[in-house]
C-alpha cells in the first residue's frame, strides 16, 4: 500500500512552519511573496473541507528585525520583547492575507502549563474544536513573551506534535529548510542519504537527528523534529518533514507526490504523549 496515496483523504491537518521558511535569510524580515502562497494553499485545503491548524514560528525573528537588532538577541528579556513585537506583526499579516480569501484565522498562544494542566488542556481542546467547527484556521505559537526557560517547550516542532495529538489530527506537516530526514546532517556530512519513509522510529533512527547547523533563525534542528515525529506518530497521525522553500509543496504532498520524509502513524494510540507531558 502506498501511504502517499492516502494523504488526499486526510481530514484534519496541522502544518508547522519554521522561522527560516517565513523570512528572508539576508534580513530576517518576512517573505511576503511566500506568505501569500502559504495562505492560498491553506485556504485551498479549507475549500476541500479539511480542518487546518497552522503552527507558525517567526515571532522572535520578525520582532528582532523590526526592533532593529542586527541578529537574533541572546538575552531572554530581549527575546521576549521581540516575540511580543513580532507575534503582533505576524498576526496582522496573516489576518490581512487570509481576509483576501474570506478565510478567518485566530491566534492561540500556548505554554507548557497549558498542556500539562488537565483543565487548561481541556479548555484549549474545546477552543480548537469550536474554532474548527466555525471554519476558522487557528494559528498557534508558543507564548514566548511569558514563557521563561523552565516553562518553555523550547521549539515549535514539539508543540506542533502536541497540538496534533490534542486536536486528533490525522496528519502533521513540518516545513523546514531541508528536504526531509537524512541519515546524518547533510550540511556537515556530504555522504548523508535521504530517507523517504519511516515505519519504525527506533533508537538508531532517533540518533540520526542532530541539532541545527545551517540556519541562524531556526531552533531545535532535526533532533526536535524526530521527537515531534515520535509524539505525532504515537497519537496515530502520519507526519511529513518537507522543504518549505516553496509552499506549493503542500498541494503536491496532498496529491501523493514523493516529496519529504513520511513517518507512518501507529495503528493504535499508545500512551507516549501522556508520559511525555508528565515529564515535560
Ligand atoms: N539527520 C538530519 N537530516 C536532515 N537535517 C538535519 C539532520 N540532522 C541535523 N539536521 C539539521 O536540521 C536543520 C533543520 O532544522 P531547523 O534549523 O530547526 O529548521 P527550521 O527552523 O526550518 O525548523 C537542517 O538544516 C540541518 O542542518
Ligand atoms: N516561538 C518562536 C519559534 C521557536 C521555534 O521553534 O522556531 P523554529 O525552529 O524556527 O520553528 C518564535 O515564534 O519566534
Amino acid at each position: 500500500m502506498d501511504l502517499r496515496e492516502h494523504l488526499k483523504d486526510k481530514k484534519r491537518i496541522v502544518i508547522k512552519i519554521g522561522s527560516s521558511s517565513l523570512t528572508h535569510p539576508e534580513t530576517g524580515a518576512l517573505n511576503l511573496t511566500k506568505m501569500e502562497v502559504l495562505i492560498r494553499e491553506i485556504t485551498d485545503l479549507r475549500n476541500q473541507g479539511k480542518d487546518v491548524v497552522l503552527v507558525s514560528s517567526g515571532a522572535i525573528a520578525v520582532g528582532s528585525q523590526a526592533a532593529g537588532f542586527p541578529k537574533r538577541p541572546e538575552r531572554t528579556e530581549e527575546k521576549q520583547a521581540c516575540a511580543a513585537i513580532g507575534q503582533a506583526r505576524l498576526m496582522m499579516i496573516y489576518q490581512k492575507l487570509f481576509s483576501e480569501y474570506n478565510q478567518s484565522c485566530a491566534q492561540i498562544l500556548m505554554t507548557k502549563s497549558t498542556v500539562q494542566n488537565n483543565l487548561s488542556r481541556l479548555n484549549a481542546y474545546h477552543t480548537f474544536e469550536e474554532l474548527l467547527k466555525l471554519g476558522v484556521v487557528p494559528i498557534v505559537n508558543e507564548n514566548d513573551t511569558v514563557s521563561t526557560y523552565e516553562m518553555k517547550f523550547g521549539d515549535n516542532d514539539r508543540l506542533s506534535a502536541i497540538v496534533t495529538a490534542l486536536v486528533g489530527a490525522d496528519l502533521l506537516i513540518l516545513l523546514s529548510d531541508i528536504d526531509g530526514l537524512f541519515t546524518d546532517d547533510p550540511h556537515t556530512n556530504p555522504e548523508a542519504e535521504f530517507i523517504d519513509e519511516v515505519h519504525e522510529l527506533d533508537e538508531d533512527l532517533l540518533k540520526m537527528g542532530k541539532d541545527t547547523s545551517s540556519s541562524n533563525v531556526g531552533t531545535g534542528g532535526m533532533a526536535s523534529k524526530l521527537t515531534a515525529a515520535r509524539l505525532a506518530v504515537s497519537s496515530g497521525a502520519d507526519m511529513i518533514i518537507a522543504n518549505g522553500k516553496d509552499f506549493r509543496i503542500l498541494h503536491r504532498l496532498m496529491n501523493g507526490e514523493h516529496l519529504g520524509t513520511l513517518f507512518a502513524g501507529a495503528s493504535g494510540k499508545d500512551f507516549y504523549l501522556m508520559d511525555y507531558l508528565e515529564k515535560l
